[in-house]
């Protein structure tokens, strides 16, 4: 697929010529962290709807204001401390984006990826429990890392996952990944979620496979 290599190559080309100032970039995480904290409450709230009507106001006014700033392209990702990939606007780990968790994930000596996280309401799936797509993503991005790690990067062409329990959400849960397997362009990861008791709730194989240029 040299389609899909150029198209990557051309994006990631054009992000990386920005630079990325470091004091703006905790200022917008701090902002993503509100906006997170606020659409948790637009499920939750108890306000009457004249309240909710002066909020939305309240929102769109905010909304103009950054926006009258103008577009920019968003960040590049880039190798951080421990070989780690920190992608700012990544729906997983994003600082930045408001739809992720986020997720902090470390790479151990072994070359395992690991993160401990707390999923709240916005992950919902069944009544009470982590929806079944957010653990893939969660799975699917952690083992993605994981082949970084491995010096074997790729594109997910396949997740195979067994979902063994259900996922709780509001307590603290941990997730790894480890490259198990190499062949030739294809790199195979194992990778699970751990429950409070230690037991697995989800459990996946991954294949990563680097495109041909
Ligand atoms: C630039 C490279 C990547 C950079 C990443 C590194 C930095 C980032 C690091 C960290 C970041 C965090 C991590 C992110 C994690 C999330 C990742 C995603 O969300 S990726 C989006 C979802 N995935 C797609 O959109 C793929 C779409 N599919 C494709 O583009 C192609 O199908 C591709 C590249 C995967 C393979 O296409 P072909 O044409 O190159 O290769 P063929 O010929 O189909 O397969 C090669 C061999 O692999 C086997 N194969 C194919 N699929 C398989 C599978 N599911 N299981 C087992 N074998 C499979 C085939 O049978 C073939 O085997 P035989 O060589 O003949 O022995």
């Amino acid at each position: 697929m040299t389609g899909a290599w150029a198209a990557m190559q051309r994006v990631f080309e054009e992000r990386e010529r920005q630079e990325i100032d470091e004091g703006r970039v905790a200022r917008l995480a701090e902002l993503a962290a509100r906006v997170r904290e606020l659409s948790e409450l637009v499920i939750l709230s108890q306000a009457d709807e004249m309240e909710i009507a002066a909020v939305t106001r309240e929102i769109e006014l905010l909304t103009a204001r950054l926006a009258a700033a103008g577009r920019g392209i968003p960040p590049s990702a880039e190798v951080g401390d421990g070989g780690v990939v920190r992608q700012l606007g990544s729906p997983v780990t994003g600082l930045l984006n408001t739809l992720a968790p986020p997720i902090e994930i470390r790479i151990g000596d072994d070359g395992t990826a690991r993160s401990e996280f707390t999923l709240g309401l916005l992950y919902e799936g069944p009544p009470g429990f982590v929806h079944g797509g957010v653990s893939a993503m969660i799975l699917d991005h952690l083992s993605g890392c994981a082949a970084s790690a491995n010096g074997t990067p790729g594109m997910t062409a396949g997740l195979d996952l067994r979902y063994r329990r259900p996922t709780p959400l509001g307590v603290p849960l941990s997730a790894e990944a480890k490259a198990v397997r190499v062949d030739g362009r294809k790199t195979f990861v194992d990778s699970r979620i751990i429950g409070p008791d230690g037991r697995a709730t989800a459990e996946a194989t991954a294949v990563f496979i680097m495109p041909t240029r």
